[in-house]
């Protein structure tokens, strides 16, 4: 278990972190999210040790990482940090022989994730002539050449298209499957809450909401309840709480507090029931509700 127990963190009198804890299991998939600013850079650096935290501290497995510990680990940091007129493939195989590997185990391993990530025809391009989704890929390679114990990946995803998404999102789910504890940060809330197996919503330095998406969503109540009823007279859910919308001849009830049975039995007695049921919060809807 990868655990972050109450990090703390000024840039002068700025406080960017104000007592951050969380913590993430071998094989979880954690999605950081937070407005721009939030603190998620900066507590990923105090993770990676790029950065010192004021007060707090980062522990695996029960003990404070260490250096030695931060070297197994694979990084994609904000910053990127590729040689831009170095070769791809001879870019993942020098980080991986930079984490110890043999030339014959970086190659192949090179080889397995440029196959893998859909890099093969880009193995002999420079990284400058690589589109930003390549660069990003080449990233990732580099982050999982030497097989790492912890992934932290700061906006892995951003400005990828669909495809390049899915072979992230692919290879990160292979890495967490393996048992490796994965953090990333990100401002697409539907991916995270397709890939994630718990979330953090950070505000502000604080963290104002953790766990997986279904634990978020029952703190978030029984969500709206949404009926549609087909060919009613108009006014037939007078009195009922909610709103009406209309659409065509259909007619749309959200109501957050009624009672379900009521309901109902109107809506059958109006006209034609075409659904009825509640509507889970999205992760969006969610995260609006935590930072507010
Ligand atoms: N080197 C620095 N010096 C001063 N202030 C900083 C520095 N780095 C970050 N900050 C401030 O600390 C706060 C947290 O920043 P951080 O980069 O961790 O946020 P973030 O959640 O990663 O934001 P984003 O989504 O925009 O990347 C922000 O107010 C930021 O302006």
């Amino acid at each position: 278990m990868l655990e972050i127990d109450n990090l703390r963190k000024r840039y002068g009198d700025k406080v960017a972190l104000d007592g951050v804890s969380f913590a993430v299991r071998p094989g979880e998939m954690f999605g950081f999210v937070g407005a721009n600013g939030a603190g998620k850079t900066t507590t990923m650096r105090i993770i990676m040790g790029v950065l010192e935290a004021d007060s707090g501290e980062v522990r695996h497995e029960g003990r404070p990482v260490t250096y030695e510990d931060r070297r197994a680990y694979g990084y994609m940091p904000e910053e990127r940090g590729l040689y831009q007129k170095m070769k791809v493939a001879e870019q993942v195989e020098y980080f991986g022989r930079l984490h110890g590997l043999t030339p014959a185990a970086a190659r192949r391993t090179t080889a397995e994730l440029l196959e893998r990530l859909g890099l093969v025809e880009r193995r002999g391009d420079a990284v400058e002539a690589l589109s930003l989704g390549n660069q990003q890929r080449v990233q990732l390679a580099v982050a999982l050449v030497h097989d790492p114990g912890v992934l932290i990946l700061d906006e892995p995803f951003s400005g990828l298209d669909p495809l390049a998404v899915d072979a992230l999102a692919e290879a990160l789910k292979d890495r967490a499957a393996s048992g490796v504890p994965v953090i990333f940060s990100s401002h697409q809330l539907e991916l995270v809450e397709r890939l994630c197996d718990s979330v953090g919503i950070i505000s502000a330095g604080r963290m104002v909401a953790c766990g997986s998406v279904a634990e978020l969503r029952a703190g978030e109540g029984r969500g709206l309840l949404k009926v549609v009823v087909r060919g009613a007279a108009p006014g037939w859910a007078e009195g009922l709480p909610g709103e009406i919308t209309v659409d065509g001849d259909r007619q749309v009830l959200l109501s957050a507090d009624g009672d379900d049975q009521t309901i109902l039995r109107r809506a059958v007695q109006a006209g034609h029931v075409e659904h009825f049921g509640r509507q889970e919060p999205t992760l969006v809807e969610i995260f609006r509700e935590a930072v507010a």
